[in-house]
């Protein structure tokens, strides 16, 4: 038995390989293009097929050559503005590429995948926190792009006998703690990365999007997840599937929200760098606030989280910015 990690090279995806390894997993392949990953966000004991993952020869041949039992799908483009500008490219990334990649695995007999899904597919919610069956109503090509896996998989999965767990993700921060991976995307919009670059002066200030949400401080609200937490919500996961459970979409977040003005006091606490801050308005597509109903994932998958902590999510993504920055990987 072996892992298939599509976009294993990115951001959340080098972080489940990290996870797969250290739970002694055995044989970990990455399958990644490499348009927004790093070949050097890999250990050097993993199986790197540079490559589509929408391309169903390759993905055919890395099923059969390595007995793949199992496909953790991270592999998607992920800007919100982007898939506004750029819809088709994010619905053939997205949707298109994912639905090539599923049936590949189905004429493999793949018996499990887990996808990752986005918050994002709430839209603009109704309710929060939100739980998972609150309708999905996104607002963006981003968030179509991804429900529409979601509902390709659930699909095949009813058609074709394989299970799979769809992990709704909140906001996604903090790096690795011992230092190894960490978000390395150049010009990333992520809100705790440009405030940590802020803070050590790789960007002259930071843009406040919006203060007139119907919010506390007027600024938006996020659940924010840390990267490792997230990492073994997809071993327990893979546990469940492998050990018979059944297919489920689980919300992945701590259930609490932090406006955009509490998280850069943090990174100025933390740092102890004040930096410029302008309040700019709301930037298009922006949720007022999203924070996730969280207890499923704990009651299905006993899921526990370790590292539910702003202070310390912020203080990770710091010293892994300082190490980019120190090897010019800004
Ligand atoms: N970062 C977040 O806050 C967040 C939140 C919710 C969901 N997600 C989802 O998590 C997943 C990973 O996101 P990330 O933040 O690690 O982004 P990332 O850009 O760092 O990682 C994506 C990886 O996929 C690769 N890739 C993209 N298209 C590919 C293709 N067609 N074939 C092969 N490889 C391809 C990229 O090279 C990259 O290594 C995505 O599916 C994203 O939608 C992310
Ligand atoms: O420089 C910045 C960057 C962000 N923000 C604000 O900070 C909040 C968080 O923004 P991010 O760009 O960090 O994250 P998003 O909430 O837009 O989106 C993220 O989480 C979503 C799920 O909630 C999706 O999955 C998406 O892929 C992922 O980028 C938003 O209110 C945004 O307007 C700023 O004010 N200034």
């Amino acid at each position: 038995m072996a892992v298939l990690v599509t976009g294993g090279a990115g951001y959340i995806g080098s972080h489940m390989v990290l996870a797969l390894l250290d739970a002694g997993h055995g044989e970990v392949v990455v399958i990644d293009d490499l348009s927004t990953g790093f070949a050097w966000a890999l250990p050097p004991d993993v199986t790197l097929v540079r490559g589509d993952m929408g391309d169903q020869a390759l993905v055919t041949e890395t099923i059969r050559r390595h007995g793949i039992d199992a496909i953790a799908h991270f592999a998607a483009k992920i800007v919100v503005p982007d898939s506004v500008s750029d819809p088709l490219g994010y619905y053939l990334n997205n949707t298109v590429k994912s639905r090539a990649l599923i049936e590949a695995a189905v004429r493999e007999g793949v018996r499990h995948v887990i996808f990752s899904s986005t918050a994002a597919v709430y839209g603009e919610p109704a309710q929060v926190p939100v739980p998972e069956d609150l309708p999905t109503n996104p607002i963006n090509p981003y968030g179509r792009s991804k429900l529409m896996t979601e509902w390709m998989l659930a699909d095949a999965a009813k058609a074709h006998g394989l299970t799979y767990v769809a992990l709704r993700y909140f906001n996604v921060a903090g790096a690795d703690p011992r230092g190894r991976s960490g978000q390395s995307t150049p010009n990333a919009t992520h809100l705790i990365k440009v405030a940590t670059q802020a803070a050590l002066g790789t960007r002259s200030h930071l843009e406040v999007f919006g203060t007139d949400y119907p919010t506390p401080d007027g600024s938006c609200l996020r659940d924010y997840i840390q990267v490792s937490d997230l990492a073994d919500a997809h071993l327990v996961a893979l546990n469940h599937l492998r050990g018979g459970g059944e297919s489920l979409t689980l919300n992945c977040g701590y259930g609490r929200g932090y406006s955009v003005l509490e998280v850069i006091q943090v990174v100025k606490e933390v740092s102890g760098r004040d930096f410029e801050v302008r309040l700019s308005p709301r930037r298009p597509g922006d949720p007022s606030q999203i924070i996730a109903q969280a207890d499923r994932i704990r009651e299905r998958l006993g899921w526990r989280p370790k590292h539910d902590d702003l202070r310390g999510i912020v203080s990770q993504a710091l010293a892994w910015e300082d190490a980019l920055a120190r090897r010019n990987q800004i």
